[in-house]
């Protein structure tokens, strides 16, 4: 009998399977000691109180330390242990979502994390190289009961590899891909493959571009990245948060469960309509539009939009000053307006520039007015006597109101709304643009915000600038505000003081006001920050990531990519997508063309080419599609097929949307608990979708459709990384039709199957699908 760390171990089947269960219970019973630990250390602190702002602030880091540690076990109640090897020599290590160590000391740990370097060969040793590894295990667990285990001998000689060379853990690799989807996306750490393995373990530094085919794994690579890098640069990460960036809020729904799964939560997942704060764009514009919006032309549309706030008279303006006329000439404003804009600063700080100039010219006018001299010689004013004049000026709310409306303080919403709704401004702003460029851009004054205007706004904010005079004179009030309530509050502990000692005590007692001043009590108060950083990152729009994850980032426009790189300076970002899935025309069909002006050619490309979500029978579909969008592009390999040859079936047009209906049930049937999806053209979504909706039960459309509904009806361009275990596309020659990019679309629709693929459609079947008809 061979003992692990106390833990009997045996080779035959069942009683490895009962000695497994028990190494299991061993590990439970020490999360849930180690859990109670943290627990208890945490209500302590929690019931700590008061001393030093030092010391609250390190109280608030050892809070938040442990709670942080809480969440993290609660987080791997299940499937905290997956794995096992066994090496040529030495012990056997178990591997799980977390690493555990020993209660003794010097003793190997329990548990290795998974993104431990001594985790690496569980998903890297094969029977050709096995780096010392004999048997691979993985451990299949419901809760905390183990229910079967998978093994992998990795030995030539004995001539049992345990499966295929090209993928590692087959059995419980079959396992995940075939099981029914649910409407989350999983997490994939039991069966990381050795090429995703690379992508996820690459260093920190420097822009990573992840390109690869649908299915094959880079949605579900760069999360496991994001855990890893938390992982192995902790203190570095937390800091400066890291940002998940994903093309919609359905999507970033559908994969929020991995990480929390990871026990990984502080990362930002976010769209490019998150990305402006205080702004939650969320509409859908023309893609004609979007695709304007994203073009680097816009940049100069914008700076004009920008110059043209900055006006003069026809010839002056007058004001009352002090009771008086005073006349502001078209020149004073001119010569004013040249220096500030000279000056090269953004307009809102420029401005206290063109404050300046004028007053200056003003008080001049002022003075060869008043203090001329009458025979002739020098002015009459002294310097002070004009310094006396400038603040007049400056304090003059008539002149202060005039000189504003020439130069005055902005906002980007403001600027881009007057901007979009405003045909004379657009066509003064944006000469460079053609008719009919322009008049997709126009749009009503309270439009809701589009996620194309965000770039456009993160812009205006750049070429506005905050003026910090304003800052600084808001963090004064804000500060006298404290003192002043710190005051109230002194007061109220003074006026209760408790007065009925005796009066002759010889003992002084100090009351708060006698040890401590408001101001110092104001800053005593001051909340300490607990947000994460990727709370406070999404609230500052200047935020620095130390790491930012984009996926489906094929789509940006190159606008969107300058927010991103400003949030990202260090460039030390993962990028994943397949440019031969690219809808929206603003999009990129190169990632030369995305890198080369950020970072010249100093950014590597690494290729995924296996798929793991669509069945080779399915993908024999699709390779058609995609040899028409780019006959140069190869399709990745399906890892496995299905054994259901995809349909299409003719329908009378009148009849879709009961066909629809017709093969919903059907499919919905063969899915069992699966998922289905139906993916329509954008023109006719709005209608199908209602007459599924009102027709299945449990069928979901609409602009965020709840994927956790079994049937789902969306566009192809909702549908963007996701998955089901059913497809229907709908009307496929619409769908190509609709978009310069409809190819694309169609190829993106045809991947989104796991097991079966069916096509309705009331014309001819497009050529691409002609495979299908035979
Ligand atoms: N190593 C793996 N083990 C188990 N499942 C995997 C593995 N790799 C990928 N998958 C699964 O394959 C499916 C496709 O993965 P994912 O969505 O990440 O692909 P993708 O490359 O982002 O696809 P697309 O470009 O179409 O959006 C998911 O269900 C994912 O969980």
């Amino acid at each position: 009998m061979i003992t692990l760390r106390g833990v009997a171990l045996s080779s035959s089947a069942a009683d490895d399977l009962s000695s497994e269960q028990a190494y299991l219970t061993t590990l439970y019973e020490r999360l849930d000691h180690l859990r109670d630990q943290a627990d208890q250390r945490l209500r302590a602190i929690l019931l700590e109180a008061g001393g030093t702002p030092q010391g609250r602030t390190q109280r608030e880091a050892t809070r938040s330390h442990y709670a942080e540690q809480l969440a993290q076990m609660n987080a791997v109640e299940n499937g905290l242990c997956f794995g096992r090897l066994d090496f040529t020599a030495g012990e056997p290590r178990y591997i799980g979502r977390l690493g555990l160590a020993a209660p003794e000391h010097g003793r190997d740990p329990l548990l290795i994390d998974w993104r431990a370097p001594a985790a690496r060969s569980f998903y890297l040793a094969t029977a050709v190289s096995p780096d010392g590894v004999k048997r691979r295990r993985h451990l299949r667990t419901r809760g905390r009961t183990l229910t079967g285990i998978d093994d992998e001998v990795l030995d030539l000689e004995a001539g049992a590899t345990g499966g295929r060379e090209d993928v590692t853990g087959e059995a419980a690799l079959l396992s995940a891909l075939t099981a029914n989807r649910t409407g989350r996306m999983r997490d994939i750490v039991e069966t990381i493959q050795a090429e995703q393995d690379a992508v996820i373990r690459a260093g920190l530094n420097g822009a990573l571009v992840v390109q690869g085919g649908p299915g094959t794994g880079k949605t579900a690579v760069a999360l496991h990245r994001a855990a890893y890098l938390l992982y192995t640069y902790r203190s570095q990460l937390t800091k400066q948060g890291v940002l998940i960036l994903g093309p919609n809020p359905t999507f970033l729904r559908y994969i929020s469960q991995v990480l929390p799964s990871l026990a990984e939560t502080g990362v930002l997942l976010a769209t490019l309509g998150d990305m402006y704060p205080g702004v939650r764009a969320r509409a859908v514009e023309r893609p004609a539009a979007a695709a304007v919006k994203g073009r680097l032309a816009m940049l100069t549309v914008l700076e004009r939009a920008v110059a043209d706030w900055q006006t003069v008279p026809d010839d002056h303006v007058e004001v009352d000053h002090d009771g008086y006329p005073l006349r502001i000439e078209r020149a004073m404003l001119e010569d004013a307006r040249a220096v500030a804009r000279r000056s090269g600063r953004p307009h809102n700080v420029a401005r206290q520039l063109f404050v300046t100039e004028a007053i200056h010219a003003l008080s001049l006018a002022i003075a060869d007015k008043i203090g001329a001299d009458p025979l002739g010689g020098d002015n009459l004013l002294s310097e002070s006597d004009l310094a006396e004049t400038r603040r007049e000026l400056r304090e003059d709310v008539d002149v202060q109101q005039a000189l504003f409306e020439f130069w005055p303080v902005l906002t980007p919403r403001r600027v881009l709304r007057e901007l979009l709704a405003d045909p004379e401004r657009l066509a003064a702003a944006a000469g460079d643009l053609t008719g009919e460029e322009r008049a997709l851009l126009l749009r009503e004054h309270d439009a809701a915000w589009t996620p194309a205007d965000v770039p456009l706004l993160d812009e205006l904010a750049e070429l506005l600038g905050v003026d910090d005079t304003l800052k600084a004179r808001t963090a004064a009030r804000e500060r006298r505000e404290a003192i002043e309530y710190a005051e109230g509050v002194l007061e109220i502990v003074e006026g209760s003081r408790s007065l009925d000692f005796e009066d002759d005590s010889e003992e002084e007692i100090l009351s708060a006001i006698d040890v401590v001043d408001a101001s110092a009590f104001a800053e005593r108060h001051e909340v300490i920050d607990t947000r994460t950083a990727a709370e406070r990152a999404a609230a500052d729009r200047t935020w620095v990531f130390g790491h930012v994850i984009i996926d489906e980032a094929q789509e940006l426009s190159p606008l969107a990519w300058r927010l991103l790189m400003r949030r990202c300076p260090s460039r030390s970002m993962t990028v994943v997508g397949d440019v031969a899935q690219t809808s929206e025309l603003a999009g990129t069909t190169g990632w030369e063309q995305v890198f080369e002006p950020y970072v010249g050619q100093r950014w590597n490309l690494v290729e995924l080419t296996v798929n793991y979500r669509t069945p080779a029978e399915v993908m024999a579909v699709a390779a058609d599609v995609l040899a028409a969008v780019d006959p140069a592009l190869q399709p990745p390999r399906s890892v496995r097929s299905a054994g259901v040859a995809p349909w299409s079936l003719r329908v009378p047009p009148a009849a879709l949307p009961a066909e629809i209906i017709a093969a919903v049930r059907l499919e919905a049937a063969e899915a069992g608990d699966g998922r289905v999806g139906v993916l329509v053209p954008e023109a006719l979504e709005p209608e199908l979708g209602r007459h599924l909706v009102e027709a299945v039960p449990g069928a979901a459309a609409g602009e965020q459709p709840d994927l956790l509904n079994q049937v789902v009806l969306m566009t192809v361009r909702q549908a963007k990384g996701l998955e089901f275990d059913a497809v229907i596309v709908v009307e496929p020659d619409v769908i190509i039709a609709e978009s310069p990019r409809g190819l694309s679309d169609l190829y993106v629709a045809v991947t989104r199957a796991t097991r079966r693929l069916g096509v309705l459609h009331t014309g001819d079947l497009p050529k691409v699908l002609t495979a299908l008809a035979g």
